[in-house]
């Protein structure tokens, strides 16, 4: 049986990983192009594990408000097939990126009260996608990748952007059915929740994640009448 859900697993750092990921059934792979994270990839690093990478297993590159020299080398050296711009990039920022590489661009937008949801209307009509993420701490030494989850309830029951979106921040095999049935997500992205340690993915967290978020579009089997 086919699930519509799709799942990204970010912060690959090995070779091994992506072939997890692809045998658990999810849609796109992420690499962290960040150096002050456990996930950080060289570009050489990256390229070793990213060819590693099935025909149908999208690659997603995460930078954080990467300037046009680290994007040319990222993308002369590391087969990509979408960018994650993961920092404070404005509507205009990503729309010169897409034009610049061709590539599609994903916006990761954090949330933590009501009033950031109104970003996600600005990046609607210049990015692909959008990521839909925890809003991190004043104090993270990260901007995504922390593990925290927001209020899911404050996207139930809205109307949805007008591109293709991604739930992010704090999933977990245990609570992504929860946020799907909140949010009405229909993509899903995840790097803390399946790791052991920052940086340190897990095979059989990995395949329990992406079963838990199939198993949210799994027709019900109808009530049994007495
Ligand atoms: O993962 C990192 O180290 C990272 C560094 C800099 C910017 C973003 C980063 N990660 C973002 C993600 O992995 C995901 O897109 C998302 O935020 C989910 O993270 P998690 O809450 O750990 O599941």
């Amino acid at each position: 049986m086919t699930s519509d859900i799709k799942v990204k697993i970010c912060g690959l750092t090995r070779p091994e990983h992506v072939r997890w990921v692809a045998e658990a059934g999810a849609a796109y792979a992420g690499f962290v192009f960040f150096p002050r994270s456990p996930r950080n990839l060289s570009l050489g690093a990256a390229r070793e594990i990213a060819i590693e990478a099935p025909a149908g297993l999208a690659k997603v590159g995460l930078v954080v408000d990467a300037d046009d020299a680290a994007l040319d080398a990222l993308m002369a050296q590391v087969p990509l097939d979408m960018l994650q711009l993961h920092g404070h990039e404005t509507p205009a920022r990503v729309a010169e990126v897409k034009a610049r590489y061709g590539l599609p661009v994903m916006k990761a937008v954090g949330i933590a009260a009501a009033a950031d949801l109104a970003q996600l209307d600005d990046y609607s009509a210049v990015a692909d996608q959008l990521l839909v993420d925890a809003k991190p701490p004043r104090d993270a030494v990260l901007p995504g990748g922390n593990g925290l989850s927001f209020d899911w309830r404050l996207l139930a029951g809205r109307k949805y952007w007008t591109r293709p979106w991604m739930l992010a921040g704090g999933l977990t095999p245990d609570n992504v059915a929860e946020a799907v049935r909140l949010t009405g997500a229909r993509q899903l992205d995840v790097s803390s929740g399946v790791e052991t340690a920052p940086g340190v993915k897990d095979r059989a967290l990995i395949r329990a994640f992406v079963a838990a978020a199939r198993q949210t579009s799994m027709p019900q089997a109808a009530p049994r009448l007495r």
